[in-house]
């Protein structure tokens, strides 16, 4: 690479893409890689404080930052993306639909522990929109030995993506209102519409709400019910603490073939039980969830909506970043609860 003062560049090719920034205003390519300097150009490249320029000269062996961060995308994303870039030698990363963002996060940490190369993700499990920027990568110099990229496509190789994404499935949803306050008319139930509305928010169906007074053989049966009419998975409201009526987890116990946990490390959300009969998710969701607009229910809901099955050993991380911290605005998923 040759340093050629900008005044005698003039006619000569950029070998990258070179940087303005002006506070509050504008962060981009002033000029792009490949640009032909023109002698109008030298005054505004004096005024981005570049005296100098590199004139690029690659060797065989050599990949331009460009190139290279074409390369890393490609070797570490599935086609569930679109790569869009390079600008100013980085390729940016974009969700092509709406899904769960899936991050094999010892790879990507095993990617950024080699020299001269970065990703930067969102976080893990993170249900995105579409065209959601997702990561974005780059190599730190401006060029790079093409057997460094190498390393890292070897790496990448039949492994688990790096990134990947799964799309929410169409489920049928049964709902199971528990409580003999709301069966028997006493108050109005508020807990089902704010669990219609997750449901559908991720693109499944809620079956109409049934109804259960506190007592484990009815709420046992209305589970039956609910499996007899389809439902594919089943959120049981209230009724989950250790109040004496509370008598919703032993129902779920009764129902269920497998039980996940009972007890989540996530606040809120703590009383949350998760249960299988056979092959369908039986969710037993806290009176919090009526009332916070996030809680662990979306972080366990989220997964099954993609059909995986949620471990107790990853339940029990979330309790790292699992403290809410009700903020005035709530930013999830950009908080410490996400992953
Ligand atoms: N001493 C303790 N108190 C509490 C504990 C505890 O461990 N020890 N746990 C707390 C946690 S954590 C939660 S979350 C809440 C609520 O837990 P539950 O799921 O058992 O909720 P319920 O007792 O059934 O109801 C609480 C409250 O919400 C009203 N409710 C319930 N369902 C509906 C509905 N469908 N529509 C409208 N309102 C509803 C209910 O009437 C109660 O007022 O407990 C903490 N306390
Ligand atoms: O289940 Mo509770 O209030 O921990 O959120």
């Amino acid at each position: 690479m040759r340093k050629i003062a900008v005044e005698e560049a003039v006619g000569m090719v950029l070998g990258h893409d070179l940087t303005k920034i002006v506070p509050d205003t504008f962060k981009g390519a002033a000029f792009k890689k490949g640009h032909v300097l023109r002698k109008e150009d030298v005054e505004a490249l004096r005024k981005m404080g570049k005296n100098h320029i590199w004139v690029l000269e690659l060797a065989a062996d050599e990949l331009h930052e460009n190139d290279a961060a074409i390369r890393i995308a490609k070797a570490t994303v599935s086609e569930d993306f679109i790569l869009e870039g390079p600008s100013e030698g980085k390729i940016s990363i974009l969700a092509k639909k709406k899904g769960l963002l899936k991050i094999n996060t010892d790879l990507l940490e095993e990617v950024n522990n080699r020299e001269r190369i970065m990703m930067a993700t969102i976080r893990h499990h993170t249900v995105v929109e579409e065209n959601k920027m997702v990561a974005g990568t780059r190599i730190i110099p401006l060029k790079i030995k093409e057997e460094e990229i190498k390393a890292v496509e070897a790496l990448c190789h039949g492994q688990e993506p790096l990134l990947q994404m799964k799309e929410l499935l169409r489920l049928k949803v049964g709902i199971l209102v528990t409580g003999t306050e709301v069966y028997t008319g006493l108050i109005e139930d508020k807990f089902s519409q704010v669990l219609v509305d997750k449901v559908r928010q991720m693109g499944s169906e809620a079956m109409d709400p049934v109804f259960a007074p506190d007592e484990e053989e009815v709420i046992e049966s209305k589970i039956g019910q609910l499996v007899r009419e389809g439902a594919q998975l089943i959120l049981l409201a209230g009724g989950m603490s250790v109040d004496a009526d509370d008598v919703t987890p032993k129902a779920i116990a009764n129902a269920s073939t497998e039980i996940i946990t009972y007890g989540a490390p996530v606040l809120p959300g703590a009383m949350l039980m998760l249960a299988y009969a056979e092959e369908i998710p039986m969710v037993g969701v806290p009176a919090c969830a009526m009332y916070h607009k996030i809680t662990v229910l979306d972080l366990v809901l989220q997964r099954l909506m993609v059909g995986e099955k949620p471990t107790k050993r990853e339940i029990s991380a979330l309790g790292h970043g699992g403290l809410c911290q009700h903020c005035e605005v709530c930013h999830y998923p950009v908080c410490t609860l996400s992953r």
